[in-house]
């Protein structure tokens, strides 16, 4: 077979590893040969790619971050009124499968291109771990022990100097990177898009601990987060982009002053921003990303198209992408209230 492979949306650790793993199966296991579209959909639009094949052995690129293919995003309308040209890119390499390696986007163009009769088989990847169909996407466990590190050290900044420190976190649709690192360093507030927060009640959460005698606070707050509809605070609007992905504006630098006003204490504002997306994996994303692209050059070879590369507790297997794309994996609320038994 020949198998076209391509990393779609924002990079994230571990793409590489799992680049590696398709094309490692596909030589050794099958003896097909693999072939890299460059820069996500747009190289199939413009028939940009490189032969992966040719005795690499790809060891080498495990630990590297971002992607050897570059990624991009195209907008969606424009990509699928270029299906002409991905299927001419894809009958003149004379590709028999496609494996997309993305996060929610990606995925769902996937899904459209095996509507569309393309044998394709996806590969979850994303540090916002919010995928359905798979419990883990690679990238997130970097991500966690990137903002658990960070937070580590802004304890230690924020209680000499008696602050409150917020700390934004990623997260667009879902609060999973908040939570698990919030939860890891002892954050007094998280909050996550999947429950609206009450500006007045992180206020009084705050003035309760400097009341007790306490010299600092931790906030977590998940880029996506969202006041509560009539709780005192709304959000600047930054309209869309392009893609049309909503353009954030901020809500940790927004809630600063309101809680400097209310509780009379001094806050300061961190975004982690690319950080939690840049750099070396994991050696649990390593793994991760390794067994899913091998699983996935597999399931191209068992010609079990139209499913996605998925692990279910230590177990690889195939979700149909229409399962996988049809909603965002969230926070539970019962495991969000789990975590305030630890707020304040
Ligand atoms: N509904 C859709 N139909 C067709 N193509 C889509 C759709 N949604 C996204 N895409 C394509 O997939 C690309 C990647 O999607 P997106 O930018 O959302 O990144 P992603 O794969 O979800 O990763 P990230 O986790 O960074 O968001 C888009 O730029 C677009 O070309
Ligand atoms: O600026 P970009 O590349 O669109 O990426 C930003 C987005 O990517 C994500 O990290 C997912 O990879 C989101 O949490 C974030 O909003
Ligand atoms: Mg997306």
């Amino acid at each position: 077979m020949r198998i076209g492979i391509l990393t779609g949306g924002g990079d994230c650790p571990g793409l590489n590893a799992a680049i590696r793993g398709i094309t490692r199966a596909a030589l050794d296991q099958y003896g097909s040969t693999v072939v890299g579209f460059h820069d996500g959909w747009r190289g199939l639009l413009t028939d940009s790619h490189r032969e992966m094949s040719g005795g690499q052995r790809l060891d080498r690129i495990l630990p590297r971050g971002g992607t050897i293919l570059g990624t991009a995003r195209v907008n969606p309308e424009r990509l699928r009124a270029g299906l002409g040209d991905i299927r001419a890119t894809l009958e003149r390499n004379r590709i028999d499968a496609l494996i997309p390696i993305g996060g929610e986007g990606t995925l769902k163009a996937a899904r459209w291109l095996s509507d569309e009769g393309v044998p394709v088989v996806g590969v979850p990847k994303t540090i916002d771990n919010d995928i359905g169909g798979t419990d883990y996407t690679f990238g997130f466990d970097t991500a966690v022990s990137i903002a658990t590190d960070a937070m580590d050290r802004l304890h230690t900044t924020a209680e000499s100097h008696r602050r409150v420190m917020l700390v934004e976190v990623m997260g667009r649709h879902t609060g999973w990177i908040a939570l698990r690192s919030g939860i890891a360093t002892g954050a007094h507030i998280i909050t996550i898009p999947e429950d609206p927060f009450d500006i007045d009640e992180i206020c009084g959460l705050i003035r309760a601990r400097f009341g007790r005698g306490d010299r600092h606070v931790i906030g977590v707050i998940a880029e996506g987060s969202v006041p509560r509809a009539g709780s005192g605070m709304a959000l600047r609007d930054g309209g869309v982009d392009e893609y049309g992905h909503e353009i954030f504006t901020g809500v940790a630098a927004q809630m600063a002053p309101l809680i400097e006003r209310d509780a009379g204490v001094e806050v300061r504002t961190t975004v982690l921003g690319y950080i939690q997306r840049g750099g070396t994996p994991s050696s649990y994303d390593r793994v991760l990303a390794s067994r899913l692209g091998a699983h996935a050059a597999r399931a191209v070879h068992d010609g079990a198209f139209g499913t996605m590369a998925a692990v279910r507790g230590t177990r690889m297997t195939l979700t149909p992408l229409a399962d996988a794309v049809c909603e965002l994996k969230t926070v539970p609320l019962e495991l969000y209230r789990e975590a305030r038994i630890f707020f304040g």
